[in-house]
Formats: structure tokens, sequence, C-alpha cells
């Protein structure tokens, strides 16, 4: 097993960028979200609430009309016309079991576009179907899922036992960039890139904290698009950055509230505070 490093505030400062007089909202990158279902609206509005806080050009969200309206109704800053995006959040809050036909063909279609993908929760199955620069984000009942479908035999146990050793597993035998989601986040990819985050608070095992990471992920990866031709690994940094951001954001949320709860919403209010944190150095 390779030597696994604590991702530190001086790696993430370098892989989080503020726009400058060159920049508009296209040229710092589009962020395509396909997320949420009739049966989990919220996954939808957590991810791309997340995904603005981080700062990116434009968030264009795609999903069910209803969702739709949930997802204005808190950013009307989302454009929900198709159009062309710079990476894709994919599969938070949608049902791998119970797919609509025609979400599968715009699924389909997002990860044929070439550009970076996030696969998360719903998404996760649909990993290797393409060959753009990817990084699934699963927890732990999620990857044994995944790796029992790819006939690699694994239980939950096991893999809550040794998340770091399966991480590498499944990079390995994906060929994708992987972050296991836990009390200690494991990222990790197929290079031998090894990086931990580990939690701020344990106040972040809660419903929806998921999917405002795919967000800050999301919005992290589509901001720095144009380095991934040069810096292929760019997806695993990036990765790291965003369980960082995530984590410290939730330790300044519960101080804020004298370490009492935080919600998932509270984690995406504080991003921008860390990120501007971060920017300033
Ligand atoms: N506000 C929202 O809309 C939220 C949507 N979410 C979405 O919900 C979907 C399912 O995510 P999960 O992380 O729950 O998937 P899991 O794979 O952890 O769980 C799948 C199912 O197993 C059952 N289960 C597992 N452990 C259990 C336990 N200890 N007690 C009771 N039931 C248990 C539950 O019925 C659950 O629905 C994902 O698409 C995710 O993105 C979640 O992120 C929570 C918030
Ligand atoms: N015990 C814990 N302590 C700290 N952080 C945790 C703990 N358990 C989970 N987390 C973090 O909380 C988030 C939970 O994500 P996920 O399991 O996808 O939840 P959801 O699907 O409800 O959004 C992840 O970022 C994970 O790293």
């Amino acid at each position: 097993m390779g030597t696994w490093r604590e991702w530190t505030e001086a790696d993430a400062a370098r892989w989080v960028a503020a726009p400058d007089g060159e920049d508009d909202k296209y040229r710092r990158g589009v962020l395509g979200v396909m997320t949420g279902s009739i049966e989990y609206p919220g996954a939808a509005v957590l991810g791309v609430e997340a995904a603005h806080r981080t700062g990116v050009g434009m968030v264009r969200y795609s999903g069910p009309r209803s969702v739709r309206s949930v997802v204005l109704a808190r950013r009307p800053e989302t454009v929900t016309m198709p159009g062309r995006v710079q990476a894709w959040l994919l599969g938070s809050g949608i049902d791998a079991g119970h797919r609509p036909f025609i979400l599968s063909g715009d699924l389909q279609h997002a990860l044929a576009s070439g550009v970076p993908v996030v696969l998360d929760a719903g998404g996760l199955d649909l990993v290797g179907t393409h060959t753009a620069p990817t990084v699934i984000t699963p927890h732990a009942r999620e990857l044994t899922g995944l790796l029992l479908s790819r006939d690699i035999e694994c239980t939950l146990e096991e893999v809550e036992a040794d998340p770091a050793a399966w991480a590498e597993r499944a990079a390995a035998e994906l060929q994708v960039a992987v972050l296991l989601k836990g009390a200690v986040t494991h990222v990790c990819d197929p290079d031998g890139a090894r990086f931990t985050v580990t939690a701020s608070t344990h106040w972040l095992a809660s419903a929806g904290t998921g999917d405002v990471l795919g967000g800050i992920l999301g919005a992290l990866v589509a901001t720095h698009h144009d380095r991934f031709e040069a810096e292929p690994w760019a997806i695993t940094r990036l990765a790291a950055t965003a369980a960082w951001v995530h984590s410290e954001a939730a330790r300044i949320a519960s101080e804020a509230w004298e370490g009492g709860p935080v919600l998932a919403l509270d984690v995406a209010d504080h991003v921008p505070v860390v990120i501007g944190r971060l920017l300033r150095g």
C-alpha cells in the first residue's frame, strides 16, 4: 500500500482561483449539474448552492421540472437552459435503480461530452462508460456496492475497517480518481496520489453534507478546466481540496453556533469564507 499524506491548508490554497480582469462567466468555467429527483429534490438544491458558493462562472442545472423549480427558488442565478459546460456533476439524489429512460440518455450524453466528471451516488455505476477525467465520490456503502457490481468481492465491514486499501483498490480497478467519504476522507488515483482529509467536526455526519461536497468539487473542477490538459492528475488534487474546504466550512459553521450542530446548508453557506481565506493566504 502507498503512503498517505494529510492534505493541508497550503495544499488547498494552490487549487482555488479567483477571477481576474480577463475573465467572464464562460471563461471562468460552467458547471453542468444533473442531480436530484422527485424523490430527492433536496440533493439538487444542496449541490447547486454549494457550487455557487465555491465560485464558478455559471451553474447549468438539468433535472425534473419540479426540482428545477426548487433549485431556482433557492438560487435564481442558476441557468436551466441546456448549453456547453466545462465540467459535470452527476448523480447526487438520483436512484440508480430507478433512472427514467430520458435521464439515462442525458447522463450518457454528458459522459460522452469529454469534459471532466464528478460521479456521485446514483451516477456511480456509470464509471468506466467514458474516458474523460473522472472522480467518484462514494461513501463506504456505495463503494462496497460498486465493487461488488464489478465482481470484486468485499463487504461493508471490510471497506469500513480499511478504507485506504479499498479506495486504492477501487482507483486501480476502475482507473479513476476516488474520493471515499468518512470521518477521514481518502482521496487517491491510479497514478499513486494518496491524500487524507480528517474531518474537523463529526457534526458533518448528517444528511445532505455529501451533496454539498459534490457541489464544491464540481465547481473547483469547472474553474480549473483549462489545467486538465497539462495536468491530467489535477482532479485528484481538486478532490482533496474540496474535502478540505468542506471540512473547514463545517468547522467555521459549528464555531458560529458555539460548537453546536451543523446542517448541510450551513456548510455551503460558510464555503465563501474558506475560499476567501485561502485566496488571501
Ligand atoms: N436532502 C436530500 O435530498 C438528500 C438526498 N440524499 C440522496 O439520497 C440518496 C441515498 O443516499 P444514502 O447515502 O442514504 O445511500 P445509502 O447507500 O447509505 O443508503 C441506501 C438506503 O439504505 C438504507 N439504510 C442504510 N443504512 C441504514 C441505517 N443505518 N438505518 C436505516 N436505513 C439505512 C436506507 O433506506 C437508505 O435509503 C443519494 O442519492 C443521496 O444523494 C442524501 O444525500 C441525503 C440528503
Ligand atoms: N463520523 C463522521 N465525522 C466527520 N465527517 C463525516 C462522518 N461521517 C461522514 N462524514 C462526512 O460527511 C459527508 C457525508 O456524505 P454522504 O455520506 O454522501 O451523506 P449524504 O448522502 O447524506 O449527503 C462526507 O463528506 C463525509 O466525509
